[in-house]
């Protein structure tokens, strides 16, 4: 493992007048009141923001169950909620004996009301839509995006716009959106081009934005990070030495290194037990591995894509600023993997029980990956992350799994298949 170089900031003094929470850009510093007007990137620079509180969160102030169990950490004290949070973190002995780590858990975000982690973000947006008093919900999206929006845009009373890549979205998801009563835009072009038109929508203040890119998706993400601390420290006394996840527009790195970090800054966690950030990407939409690799400050956008794993076919993450240095300074890397690789880890998954999609078993595959090569120690404690419900995608679960056999119907021809 690299060595951990985890820059945590002190806090830094807030705004003026500020209630507790606001925004500061990430590359200026310039901070923000939180609410009285719409914005998803800094005024002056045009960077990437995120949420800061005067009083950080501590452990024993964590109280209740699922997302708002992290109210300490969050802009208010509830939201609009399905519930959401407290996803099982599975043993898997099974494949933990065939990666061959010390420890191996994992975290299912599949399991959230909609089948993916986007309903942590979703539950605080929304929240702060109400707040600011838009009307009209938007996103770009490779589908659990649209899914969550749509379902917590309802649960609102709000209106939902959804563009997605035409031809490229799993159908359970557009089912998801579809009976959620979304408008669907199904544009010519892939998520980021749909991503550039919301933004171009949000800009001109048609829509209200509920990408990543909006800061506050951000915090309802971060408390993955905060759950998986928790429930490892209880189980075993001590921390992962390492998370892996899939990598798309990058937000979940992003709001795992925001969780570690305010909770270091707390004097709540020492940097020696931040967990690595290891992501993991489709070979064909590897934009983050190729900037890891080659020590780059920035990320190259690919403008083709393609890969099994819907949910990561993207060639430009918006949250790559913030994503890189949690890698980065966590110990992390970053890795991709074939579509066959992501095959064998859904099935890998499923015969141990644990249902995901595509995008979600690239994590597992990477781990195998990094661990066969020796990146990765057999004495680590390791967490993967398993992002979507193996039902969002029903295409890729018939692929990978066995077809059904027609039989007569008689219990002998059943018994004569069984012999
Ligand atoms: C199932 C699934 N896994 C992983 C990702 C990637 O997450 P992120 O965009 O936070 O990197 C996404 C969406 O981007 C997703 O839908
Ligand atoms: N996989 C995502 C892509 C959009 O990511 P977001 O986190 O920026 O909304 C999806 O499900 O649409």
């Amino acid at each position: 493992m690299t060595d951990l170089v985890l820059d945590a900031p002190a806090q830094p003094a807030p705004p003026e007048a500020d209630d507790g929470t606001w925004l500061e850009c990430i590359d200026c510093g310039e901070q923000f009141a939180p609410f009285d007007a719409i914005r998803y990137t800094c005024d002056d620079c045009g960077g990437l923001l995120e949420a800061r509180y005067a009083d950080l969160p501590t452990f024993d102030e964590f109280e209740g169950e699922g997302v708002w169990r992290y109210s300490a950490a969050l802009p208010f004290e509830e939201g609009v909620s399905l519930p959401e949070g407290n996803t099982p973190l599975h043993e898997m002995p099974r494949l933990r004996e065939s990666v061959g780590v010390n420890r191996l858990r994992v975290k299912h975000e599949g399991m959230n009301p909609t089948g993916s982690f986007k309903d942590r973000g979703m539950t605080v947006g929304v929240r702060v839509a109400r707040e600011l008093g838009v009307e009209r919900l938007a996103c770009a999206s490779t589908g659990n995006t649209s899914a969550a929006l749509a379902a917590y845009g309802a649960r609102a009373g709000m209106e939902t716009l959804v563009l997605l890549p035409s031809g490229k979205v799993a159908a359970g998801k557009i089912a998801q959106a579809s009976l959620h009563d979304a408008r669907i835009l199904e544009v010519d072009g892939n998520f980021d081009a749909c991503l550039d038109i919301v933004q171009e929508l949000a800009a001109d203040g048609d829509v209200y934005l509920l990408n990543s890119l909006n800061p506050f998706r951000l915090e309802g993400q971060k408390t993955i990070g905060f759950e998986i601390l928790e429930r490892f420290h209880a189980d075993y006394g001590t921390y992962p030495d390492r998370i892996v996840l899939p990598v798309g527009n990058a937000g979940n790195t992003a709001a795992l290194f925001k969780a570690f970090r305010e909770l270091v800054t707390a004097g709540e966690l020492d940097v020696d037990d931040v967990p690595a950030l290891t992501g993991v990407q489709a070979e064909g939409a590897a934009p983050m591995v190729e900037a890891i690799e080659d020590g780059a400050d920035e990320v190259r956008r690919w403008e083709e894509v393609e890969t099994r794993a819907t949910a990561i076919r993207i060639g430009n993450p918006v949250n790559a600023p913030k994503a890189l240095p949690g890698i980065r300074e966590t110990g992390g890397t970053a890795v991709a993997v074939s579509d066959a690789e992501i095959t064998d880890a859904q099935r890998a998954l499923a015969a141990e029980g644990v249902g995901v999609e595509p995008a979600s078993a690239a994590s597992v595959a990477g781990l195998r990956k990094l661990r066969d090569d020796g990146v990765v120690g057999a004495d680590e404690d390791v967490v993967c992350l398993t992002t979507g419900h193996l039902l969002k995608d029903p295409d890729a679960a018939f692929a990978a799994g066995d077809d059904p056999e027609p039989v007569a119907n008689d219990a002998d021809a059943v018994r004569a298949l069984l012999e």
